[in-house]
């Protein structure tokens, strides 16, 4: 199988379009991180650029060992000398020159004529073998020059020296078929372009840039240049984890091989995010946070029964330790029973499916997105619908200056309740409008509030003890607001003191025809 070599710029393209630039120490952790993944080239700077980058260079070139180290130079002597200096050390040091093809640069930026540009092109490459064999040599904004400029600056910048040529879309504008018939119009009209790889550096102003490199490859490039989270100017360069990942993938449409470890894409998605302070969408292919993550029910149950359903790759392949499956309210009951098993409770014993399901979908709805503990909650949280009071409605008034104030409004056995008090503060005066409706006044024994996971959306988790008549009752519950879960609680503590002084209410009569008091409610 042929080899795609795999040139990284996200050192010195991708690094151009941070908000600060990144220091020496910063960009030695990514290089390695690229060393890590097999990379062949790390594109690390533009040593001319300022001290701070050619001594970054210098480092990488003195550290890396497992790639090749290149320098960006302008075709100007000073900068090619820079760079030859910055890649002393390399055991495989490039120096990488370019100059802007396109009528466009040539006239409105460089303000020359084409055979200047080619003039200086030339003359670079030369200058650069004074300090390496490994030459490249780009033609900036190929996407827009004319054919024929191509073929003739190609041709003297090979028989210049140099060993790949680079044909950037500078700007994202080309198609797919259009740069693929770039470069098989290169492959069949430069007579010496079997003296050089050809490589493709494309930006994703449209949108394009993957598809254009892998467009090139089918037509004899055998160099791909590109960042990774596709970083660079403006809209980005070629995502490199997303070719790797294309090549690895479809073998049956493109038989290549790349010398990059692809377990290793993950790790070095997340420094270089880290490290230039840009996350990456989660919807963003082989990398996001979504990438390989399934949120809805039909999905879920696909994946749960066979991988490859909404699988194409492993995440296992790409460094991301397993798929996720995201609860949301479009989940359905196979993937809340399965994440339940994972967490050891069983079906029918622990839990009743069809029971937790209906309220997974409340939480659900409520919540956004399901975690473990939310999955727990619902297992614990006793469910007393229909066999005692219910919160129907709840409101409370609170803040500085005013005596905090609750109107809490019940169900019981079909027949609603309204009741309004104050207290010390708006979880009293919960408490107190309940009693009002209940005519049990429980005595508050204890109280604890806890957070169940962190963030916003985070449960609030409300135990309480009460006692009545000599009784201790517990309450639990969970909820998002803590105001509302402490009155949950308190019902459920308040239900289960019904049901005890029902109890005994039955066994004193029945004993001694005493009539004991009754929970029936007063309001
Ligand atoms: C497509 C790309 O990504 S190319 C790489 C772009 N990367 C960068 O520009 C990042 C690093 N750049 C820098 O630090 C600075 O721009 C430097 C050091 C390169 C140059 O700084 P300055 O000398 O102050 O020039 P400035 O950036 O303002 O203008 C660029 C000059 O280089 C010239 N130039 C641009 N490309 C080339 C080239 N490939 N070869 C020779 N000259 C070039 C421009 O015509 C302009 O020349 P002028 O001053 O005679 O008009
Ligand atoms: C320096 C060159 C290769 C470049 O980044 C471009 O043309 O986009
Ligand atoms: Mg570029």
């Amino acid at each position: 199988m042929e080899q795609i070599v795999i040139f990284d710029t996200t050192l010195r393209d991708g690094e151009q379009s941070l908000k600060a630039s990144l220091n020496t120490e910063a960009k030695l952790h990514i290089a390695r991180a690229l060393e890590r993944l097999g990379v062949d080239y790390i594109e690390a700077g533009f040593p001319v650029s300022s001290p701070g980058d050619f001594q970054a260079v210098s480092a990488i070139a003195s550290a890396v060992k497992g790639a090749g180290v290149c320098a960006l130079a302008r075709a100007l002597d000073k900068d090619i000398d820079v760079a030859g200096e910055a890649i002393q050390r390399a055991e495989r040091g490039r120096i990488h020159t370019f100059i802007a093809t396109s009528p466009i640069h040539v006239e409105k930026k460089l303000r020359k004529d084409f055979q200047s540009v080619v003039d200086m092109a030339c003359a670079s490459i030369k200058r650069a073998a004074r300090y390496t064999d490994d030459i490249e040599f780009s033609c900036e904004d190929a996407g827009r020059t004319p054919r024929e400029h191509l073929f003739t600056i190609i041709e003297a910048a090979i028989n210049a020296g140099a060993t790949t040529i680079n044909i950037p879309d500078t700007v994202g504008y080309t198609i797919p078929s259009e740069f693929g018939g770039i470069i098989a119009d290169i492959r069949n009209q430069v007579p010496n372009i079997d003296r050089a790889v050809l490589s493709v550096h494309c930006h994703d102003d449209l949108g394009m840039s993957v598809a254009n490199s892998i467009a090139a490859v089918e037509q004899g490039a055998r160099q791909i240049e590109g960042t990774i989270n596709g970083l660079g100017e403006r809209a980005g360069n070629c995502a490199l984890e997303e070719i790797v990942a294309i090549l690895k993938t479809r073998q049956d449409q493109l038989p290549f091989r790349t010398n990059v470890k692809t377990e290793e894409i993950y790790y070095a998605s997340k420094i270089i995010r880290q490290r230039c302070n840009v996350m990456v969408q989660p919807n963003k292919a082989i990398v996001g946070d979504n990438a390989f993550s399934h949120s809805s029910g039909i999905h879920q149950d696909g994946v749960l029964k066979s991988k490859n359903t909404y699988e194409i790759l492993a995440p296992e392949s790409i460094g991301i330790p397993s798929s996720h499956l995201h609860l949301t309210s479009r989940s359905g009951r196979h993937v809340i029973r399965h994440r339940l098993s994972e967490l050891g409770y069983q079906d029918g014993q622990d839990y009743h499916l069809d029971d937790i399901y209906e309220r997974f979908l409340v939480l659900a709805d409520k919540k956004g997105s399901i975690y473990d503990y939310d999955l727990e909650a619902l297992i614990f949280l006793p469910d007393h619908r229909g066999v005692g009071y219910e919160l129907e409605q709840l409101n409370v008034i609170s803040g500085s200056g005013s005596k905090p104030s609750a109107t809490v409004c019940l169900q019981l056995n079909g027949k609603e309740y309204i009741s309004a008090a104050t207290g010390n503060g708006p979880v009293e005066a919960v408490f107190h409008a309940i009693d009002s409706i209940s005519g049990i006044k429980m005595k508050l024994e204890d109280y604890h509030i806890h957070s169940q996971g962190a963030g916003r959306d985070a449960l609030g988790q409300v135990n309480i003890v009460t006692s009545f008549d000599g009784r201790r009752f517990h309450g639990l519950s969970y909820s998002t607001d803590i105001v509302e879960g402490s009155a949950q609680a308190y019902l459920d503590a308040l239900n289960t003191c019904m049901k005890a002084q029902h109890v005994s209410h039955v066994s004193r009569k029945a004993a001694t025809g005493d009539t004991a008091r009754s929970a029936e409610p007063s309001a």
